[in-house]
Parts: structure tokens; C-alpha cells; sequence
């Protein structure tokens, strides 16, 4: 039985670059050629195969290219017989027994489409075998579909109109592609699909997966350099940015360099989609992702009890030197924090919304605190917590990340998973707080768990 699909792809991201593909190639179509996506494992041609002919709105029959593939498998083969048997007893002295045994003819995909007027999707036509795509050459020029001949039907099937073909191939330097006959090439319009764009790409990340825009992008750029640092050029990563995308998003797994759980994601991911030696791919991964901690890191500090002017010290002294090797411009926000520390910039009171700054501002100018005495402010301006008052009951009033601060304070440290139920957050959100916290000195990370820093006794 052959099966029709009405299915549309789901999900479809259209981006500028994919919106101009899409209408080129539906220029074609509607001027009645057969179009060729042809482009390396994984830029979307599939996926775009089936949303051009979900757009020109008939059925659509999906065929894989196979080595094992006849061209009985595209057009169709006698398949069984049918058994007649007609018994006269007519006269009861006489009995005629006429008994007659007929081959039946099945359709397959390719004969259905032609007759029909579907679109037939052709994936990767390239893997089987040039001869077996003969049976194209005739549908495609002469709109003459030829059959082996039989008794019982046509030799030949005249193509309905509204056939249209979409094909799709991998490069034929790939593992298990067949060169293309030059006539079949010839009766097909070409177009070569690049690696989505950045944009593309990102999009895709975020529909599909639901991961945040600066996680996708991070995901998108690491994956990028990773990729031209290795040299493999053969296959896209958009496949690798959608699995670990995926698979970070469902099991809330920071997207973070110096995340060890993202890190093994990355290197499962990644390192088996190289090149070169393994060895040496490895050593890049490691590398990249050192680099990127460098760009976003969180100081480690040896105690939590170094006093706040300690700490401070460190972070704007590791900030300082990050400044320069920041390269990713997905962390914007949390780059322009860090150089709003770096430059010794007046600090900005951190938990004030717009009109209690601007109400300050008329009051007085911010000085640039120190750091110690901004933790004592952040405390100060806290309602009492003490014992009866809960989180939930404070949780309008003050924001978040003071919530986080006066957690750690009060537990003397915590780990990702205990904010997480503490506070019912995702986990990049809370990352985004505790990484505002930690910039400004007020919490600091130490064997997987986050420290408030007390302030400063006055001597
Ligand atoms: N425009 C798009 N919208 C949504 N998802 C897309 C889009 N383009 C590609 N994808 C996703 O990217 C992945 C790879 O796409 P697809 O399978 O179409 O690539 P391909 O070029 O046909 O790969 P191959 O040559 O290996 O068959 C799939 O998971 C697909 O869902």
C-alpha cells in the first residue's frame, strides 16, 4: 500500500535568508521544473523539501534515495495475482470449471505521483543507484511515464500537470552518494544550500527547543568557532546546536562554559562529529570553553570569610584583564556589568527601580561605595525577615536577587538545585542573579555551592 502524506513540516523557521531560498524555489516550481536542494548533512534541506510542498498545497509522496533501491520501487512492480474461478453446474449432468490466474499491478510512489498530480519528495535521490533514476529522465522532459510491459495496463502514463519533483542531495563526496547522470542534472534547477546563518540558526534553536535567545546564541557561536577551529566543513552544526539545546533546556542544564554537565554535553556532542584526531579536537573543545569561562568567569575565592574589600579586589582585578579577551557578544548584559565594575564607574544603587534612582539623583550624586558598605545598605534597606515573615510573604516587596542574597546569608551557603526550589526559578535566571550578585562582590562560589559575603565588621 502506498502512503500519501498531507503532513506539513512542523515548526517551520522562516528567516530572511530561508524566506529568499523558499521563493526562489517556488518560482520554479510554479513555472512547472523540478527542483534540486543540493548541500552538506544538515542545513535544512529536508525541511525544506517538505515546506515547498506543503505551499503548493496537493498531496505529497516522500521517497528516500537507497543502494538496494530498483526501479520497481519507484514505479511499481506485478505484485501477487488475482484468482478467478467461475463454476457452471448449470446443467446437473454437466460442470464447467473455468479457472483464470492474472498478475497484479501495484503502483509504487513515483507512478502514483505522475498519475495523480502529487509532489513527490525525493530525499537524497544521490544514494541510489544513477540507473534506478532513469525512470525520472522521460517523466521530467517528455511528461511521459514509462512501464514495463504487461497485459493488463499501459506501457505509458501520460503526467498529470500538477507533478512536481523536489530532490535533495548530499555532496557527492559523502559516504554512500552515487555521481548524478548529467541528464537527469540538466532537467532540475540546481539551487545550493549554505549553512544557515547565524540568525537562522539561532531561530531555529529557539522554536524548536524553547531554549532563551542569549543561550541559543551562546550555543550557536560556540559551536561555530568550534567547528572552523576543527576544519569540519563537511556536515552543518546546525544538528549539534539543536541537540544540545535540547538536551540542556529539558533537564535544566546551565548553558555555561564552566558548566561540567554543558562541557560533557558539548564534548559527547561535538567530538564525534570531527575530522581530525580526537586527540587534538579534545584539546580544542577544552580550550574554547577555558577561553569562554575567561570571558564570563565567576572568581573563585579561597574562604568565604575574606572580607568584602578582598573580594572585591579579585573580582575587579580578574574583570579587569577579562574586559579585553571578551569576544562573544552573547553575554552582552553580563559584559556590560562587568565593565561597569572594570571602570570603577559611580555605582549605580542595585536594587533601586527608575524613580527611586532618579529621586536619588536629585538628592545626591552616587559615589563609587565601597563594597562593603553597599552589602550594608542591601541589608538595611531588607524589611525584617526575621522568624515569622517567609519568602513568599517578602517576595513582592524586595527583588530577586536580594531574595537570593538574603537566602545565602541566612543558610551560610547553597547549591544550584536548593535556589532552584527555594525560589521555583529557571535555572538561567537564577544564573543571571547569582552572576549579579557575584560581580558586585556579594556572593561568591565555592566546591559547587554560593557563599553570601558578610560585611565587614567597622573596626
Ligand atoms: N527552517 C527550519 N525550520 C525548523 N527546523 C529546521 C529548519 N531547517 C532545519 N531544521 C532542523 O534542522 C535539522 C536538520 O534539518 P534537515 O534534516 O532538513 O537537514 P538536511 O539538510 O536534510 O540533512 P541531511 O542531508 O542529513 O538529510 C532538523 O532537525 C530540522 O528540523
Amino acid at each position: 500500500m502506498t502512503t500519501v502524506l498531507r503532513a506539513s513540516p512542523r515548526h517551520f523557521v522562516s528567516t530572511p535568508a530561508l524566506d529568499r531560498i523558499t521563493l526562489r524555489a517556488l518560482r520554479y516550481l510554479q513555472s512547472g521544473f523540478s527542483v534540486h536542494l543540493r548541500g552538506c548533512a544538515g542545513v535544512g534541506k529536508t525541511t525544506l523539501a517538505l515546506h515547498l510542498a506543503d505551499l503548493l498545497a496537493r498531496p505529497i509522496m516522500l521517497m528516500y534515495g537507497d543502494d538496494d533501491s530498483k526501479s520497481s520501487d519507484m514505479i511499481g512492480a506485478q505484485a501477487g495475482y488475482t484468482r478467478k474461478k467461475v463454476v457452471d453446474n448449470f446443467i446437473h449432468s454437466v460442470m464447467k470449471v473455468e479457472d483464470e490466474m492474472k498478475h497484479t499491478w501495484v503502483d509504487s510512489r513515483l507512478t502514483l505521483a505522475c498519475r495523480e498530480g502529487f509532489t513527490l519528495v525525493y530525499d537524497e535521490f544521490n544514494r541510489s543507484r544513477p540507473e534506478v533514476n532513469n525512470v525520472l529522465l522521460s517523466a521530467l522532459e517528455e511528461k511521459l511515464l514509462v512501464l514495463p510491459p504487461t497485459s493488463n495496463q499501459t506501457e505509458y502514463i501520460r503526467v498529470n500537470p500538477h507533478f512536481r519533483a523536489i530532490l535533495t542531495s548530499n555532496p557527492e563526496e559523502y559516504c554512500g552518494v552515487h555521481s548524478t547522470q548529467d541528464a537527469l542534472m540538466d532537467r532540475l534547477v540546481t539551487i545550493n544550500m549554505p549553512e544557515p546563518d547565524e540568525l537562522t540558526q539561532q531561530e531555529i534553536l529557539i522554536q524548536k527547543t524553547e531554549i532563551e535567545r542569549s543561550s541559543a546564541a551562546f550555543i550557536v557561536r560556540f559551536v561555530r568557532a568550534f567547528r572552523q577551529k576543527t576544519g569540519a566543513e563537511k556536515a552543518s552544526g546546525l544538528r549539534s546546536c539543536l541537540m544540545i539545546a535540547k538536551v540542556c533546556q529539558e533537564h535544566h542544564i546551565a548553558v555555561l562554559p564552566e558548566d561540567a554537565e554543558f562541557r560533557d554535553i558539548c564534548s559527547d556532542v561535538l567530538l564525534s562529529r570531527i575530522g581530525i584526531a580526537l586527540e587534538d579536537a579534545t584539546k580544542i573543545l577544552w580550550a574554547l570553553l577555558n577561553e569562554q569561562i575567561g570571558a564570563i568567569e565567576i572568581p573563585v575565592i579561597s574562604t568565604p570569610q575574606a572580607t568584602v574589600e578582598q573580594i572585591a579586589q579579585t573580582v575587579q582585578a580578574s574583570l579587569n584583564e577579562q574586559t579585553e579577551a571578551i569576544e562573544i557578544p552573547v553575554i552582552s548584559t553580563i559584559q556590560a556589568a562587568v565593565e561597569q565594575i572594570a571602570s570603577a564607574q559611580p555605582v549605580q544603587a542595585p536594587f533601586l527601580d527608575a524613580e527611586e534612582r532618579a529621586e536619588l539623583a536629585l538628592q545626591e550624586p552616587l559615589e563609587a561605595a565601597p563594597l562593603n558598605q553597599q552589602v550594608e545598605a542591601l541589608l538595611s534597606d531588607l524589611p525584617e525577615l526575621e522568624e515569622a515573615s517567609t519568602m513568599n510573604e517578602i517576595a513582592d516587596e524586595i527583588s530577586q536577587e536580594q531574595q537570593i542574597y538574603r537566602y545565602l546569608l541566612r543558610s551560610k551557603g547553597a547549591g544550584l538545585s536548593d535556589l532552584e526550589s527555594e525560589f521555583s526559578l529557571v535555572r538561567t535566571e537564577l544564573l543571571e542573579s547569582i552572576r549579579a550578585l557575584t560581580i558586585q562582590g556579594l556572593v561568591i562560589h565555592r566546591d559547587r555551592r554560593f557563599f553570601a559575603v558578610e560585611p565587614a565588621l567597622e573596626s
